[in-house]
């Protein structure tokens, strides 16, 4: 395992959100933003001719409202839904989670350290303040998708969810690069999760790098210990060439 890489050819940059450019937080709305994160990310999207997208768990319109006033290209819910750099929006088919929403809303009624957070295409359950009940939050979400083949279970850090099958953000990163500005560059992409694992997968399939946040088993040839230091590499990227 090496440390940061130096990119030796045109780069397209693919970045994960939380425990990758923002540090993990107890509630999803409170992560901090670093005040240095936008005005980077607004210089290495020119850096790199626009080739430079976030790849997240969270709906876009989230990650929009957490890097106002840029609205970047973006991957939201693990792949289920894609800005691409023109602007335009793609979405999985869409599935109804009602099914879901019930079964798992009685249980984050009943025991305050769970919290349910709905997105478009996708239902995450966290359980990072009651994480004895991972089991039971599991059991529950594994029961309910016996009956809706079109969903699969994904376990992030404290959190299970159900998103739609056949997405993932291997399958984004996948799309990006069909298209331009990100066509004909080398992929490298950030992420700190094992739910990032499809996009390490879809890198190397492509040629790129994979960088690791943390610790971990990993398909990622490269890996540094903090959110900090990734913001460290990306700023020196804009000096490196
Ligand atoms: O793919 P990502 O951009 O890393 O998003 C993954 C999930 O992130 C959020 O949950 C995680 O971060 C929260 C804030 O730090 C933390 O409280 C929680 O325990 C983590 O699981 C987000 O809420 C999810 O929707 C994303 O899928």
């Amino acid at each position: 395992m090496q440390s940061l890489p130096r990119l030796t050819q045109p780069a397209a940059l693919f970045l994960d959100f939380d425990g990758t450019l923002v540090d993990l937080a107890d509630q999803p709305e409170l992560v901090h933003v670093p005040s240095e994160l936008v005005p980077l990310l607004t210089a290495l999207q020119a850096r790199f001719d626009g080739a430079l997208a976030v790849v997240s768990g969270r709906r876009i319109v989230d990650i929009d409202t957490f890097l106002a006033p840029l609205e970047l290209p973006a991957a939201g819910e693990h792949g289920a839904r894609r800005r691409d750099a023109a602007g335009t929006l793609f979405e999985a088919e869409p599935h109804d989670l009602q099914r879901v929403i019930d079964a798992v809303l009685p249980l984050a009624e009943k025991h305050p350290g769970l919290r349910l957070e709905r997105k478009e295409a996708a239902v995450a359950l966290h359980y990072r303040h009651a994480p004895s009940l991972e089991a039971l939050c599991r059991d529950t979400l594994v029961e309910v998708l016996r009956n809706e083949p079109a969903l699969t279970l994904l376990h992030g850090k404290f959190v299970f969810e159900a998103k739609p099958l056949g997405v993932s953000k291997g399958s984004a990163i996948e799309a990006f690069m069909r298209e331009a500005p990100f066509t004909g560059r080398q992929p490298v992409f950030a992420g700190d999760d094992v739910t990032d694992e499809a996009g390490f997968e879809a890198v190397r399939r492509l040629g790129g790098l994979g960088i690791k946040i943390g610790l971990g088993p990993t398909m990622a040839q490269h890996r540094c210990a903090s959110p900090a230091e990734l913001l460290s590499w990306m700023t020196s990227l804009l000096e490196a060439h």
